[in-house]
């Protein structure tokens, strides 16, 4: 290419699959000096190999499934602006400067890419610097809050969230959103556009849509604005969020904006200042503040990971806290698969396999559960639930382990939920259980959270047979008493409320050993 006059910015594209409020992207169209604009995704192989101690698939196929959708949809969003999005495989660190020497080096005006947190994905941005050999400019765009704005220094972010919200709410603005002109510098003339992958291309099947699921949409920034749209303007669920964010089964009881947040198909600051809008032309209330409140939680972990670096993935925590872990394979097994035998657990998992999601009341259980119940490494969850999980985010996810584990940001000591209060408080009637464990599905009301408390004339009209057709729980003698003892729950409070309404008292009058 001889291209004299040819100018090239190339961005290359991780985590903020979007057009709109893209710090990158913002830089790029705005080079006074660039006449081309390569932005470029690269299929990491190191995404599709193994998780890093247990070798389970790094990104499963509901996740790829969802960044293959949500990388196309930024291709066709970027050709409608008269631009496109070069697709290549192979490590950002070989790929981008490959095309700087196809390009010629004196025709590359600079690299740009998102800065991210955690250890491999900063390993990627050290080599990019080493091997390019032009300007490379990193932008920070994946928060709400700024990391130039929080503030304190990273090594000063506080080890409990209310401070860390308290002070961020209190002394840091929101900025404002950023946006890119309609029409946009083409990529540079004669570079292949690069194929766009398929399901096949990484060895997985296409996608089964399971009906059941919570989380029937795809990827991209898209249907990502459209479910903004949907969730705030069409159906008012924003200004219920507080009440249903509990919820287990269907669409609306929560967001869902985490699986887009992940992949960077929306901004967190666009969700912030189009809640701002609803609040101030419909109605603003706890409900509509709370999702805010939560999408802290989600700048929080991010936070805590540049603070602690490596030390989110420690066996030990953030805190350096050693406990006992075990790596049972058969006990690690039947969480995973999800036949521990305890229904509420296993209709999470079985949830998690099937579609790639799963509610936050549900991850803290199953977390508690393999973490408190089983004692089982909690790196064996984390990393479990980074293969499935849609939305896995490093920050979040490990961030959320460890606290579920108490080596982390947790100020209170041995948090554990009970599984079967757990259970009769947030589905009562036992409506999401008999989703996703279908071999129970004959057993009516909250008695489906006990199977093995029901007598045997109840279970035989069921057709459930205890260890037969469905397990016995797989848990540790003393654990499990707290279960099925009156005991307190994590907030040292006894079962009672919903619970104990239906049906919870004879359970608890008649607990079985398992
Ligand atoms: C063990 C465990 C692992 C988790 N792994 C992930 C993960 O990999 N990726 C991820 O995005 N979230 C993770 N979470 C947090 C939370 O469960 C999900 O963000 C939430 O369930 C996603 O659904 P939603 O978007 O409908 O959430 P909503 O309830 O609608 O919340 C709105 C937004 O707030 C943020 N948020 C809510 N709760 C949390 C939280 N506890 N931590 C951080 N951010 C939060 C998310 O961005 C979410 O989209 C994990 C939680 C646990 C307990
Ligand atoms: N999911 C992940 N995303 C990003 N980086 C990760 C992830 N998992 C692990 N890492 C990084 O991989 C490296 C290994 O993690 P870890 O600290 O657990 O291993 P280690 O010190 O080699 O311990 P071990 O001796 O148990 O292998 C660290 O640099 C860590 O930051």
């Amino acid at each position: 290419m001889s291209g004299t006059a040819m100018k090239t910015v190339i961005c290359l594209i991780r985590n903020d699959l979007r057009l709109h409020d893209n710090e990158l992207l913002h830089w790029a169209y705005s080079h006074l000096q660039a006449s081309h604009v390569l932005p470029l995704y690269c299929f990491d192989p190191r995404h599709f190999a193994g998780t890093y101690h247990f070798g389970f698939p790094k990104t499963g196929a509901h996740r790829l499934q969802f960044l293959l959708e949500s990388v196309d949809d930024l291709r066709k969003s970027l050709k409608a602006r008269g631009s496109n999005l070069i697709i290549r495989q192979g490590k950002p660190e070989d790929v981008v400067p490959a095309i700087i020497k196809c390009l010629g080096q004196g025709n590359v005006i600079a690299v740009g890419f998102q800065e991210e947190a955690t250890q491999e994905e900063l390993d990627v941005e050290a080599a990019l610097k080493k091997n390019c050999g032009v300007q490379i400019k990193t932008f920070w765009g994946s928060t709400l809050y700024h990391k130039e704005d929080v503030p304190f220094k990273i090594q000063h972010v506080p080890d409990v969230y209310t401070q860390f919200r308290k002070a961020v709410e209190g002394q840091s603005s929101v900025r404002k959103l950023l946006e890119i002109p309609e029409q946009l510098k083409p990529p540079p003339p004669d570079l292949e556009e690069g194929e766009m992958p398929t399901m096949q291309t990484f060895g997985m099947q296409g996608e089964v849509k399971d009906e059941r699921s919570a989380f029937p949409f795809c990827g991209g920034e898209t249907e990502a604005l459209s479910r903004l749209k949907h969730y705030l303007w069409d159906s008012d669920s924003v200004a219920k969020y507080k009440e249903t964010r509990n919820g287990m089964v269907g669409a609306d009881y929560s967001t869902k904006f985490s699986t887009w947040l992940a992949h960077g198909s929306i901004s967190p600051r666009k969700i912030f200042w189009e809640i701002k809008r609803y609040e101030k032309e419909r109605t603003a209330n706890q409900s509509t503040y709370w999702v805010i409140f939560e999408l802290i939680w989600r700048d929080y972990f991010k936070f805590v990971a540049l603070k602690y670096g490596t030390r989110l993935f420690f066996l030990d925590g953030i805190m350096g806290k050693k406990i006992q872990w075990k790596q049972d394979p058969k006990l690690f097994q039947a969480w995973k698969t999800g036949n521990t035998g305890v229904p509420y657990v296993d209709a999470n998992m079985r949830e998690m396999a099937a579609t790639g999601f799963m509610s936050n009341r549900g991850r803290q259980n199953v977390a508690s559960f393999l973490t408190k119940d089983l004692h089982l490494d909690w790196r064996m969850g984390a990393e479990w639930f980074e293969s499935c999980l849609i939305d896995h985010d490093v920050c979040s996810n490990y961030g959320n382990w460890q606290y579920a584990a108490g080596i982390g940001n947790d100020p209170r000591e041995d948090r554990k939920f009970n599984m079967v209060k757990q259970g009769m408080d947030y589905d009562p009637e036992g409506e999401y259980v008999r989703l996703w464990v279908p071999e129970l599905s004959e057993i009516k009301g909250g008695n489906v959270h006990t199977p093995w408390a029901l007598s045997k004339a109840l279970l035989s009209k069921a057709r459930v047979n205890i260890g037969e057709t469905y397990p016995h729980p797989i848990v540790i003698a003393k654990e499990w008493a707290k279960h099925v003892g009156r005991q307190s729950d994590s907030r040292g409070r006894a079962p009672s409320g919903k619970g104990r309404q239906r049906g919870i008292d004879f359970y608890f009058k008649n607990p079985s050993k398992p």
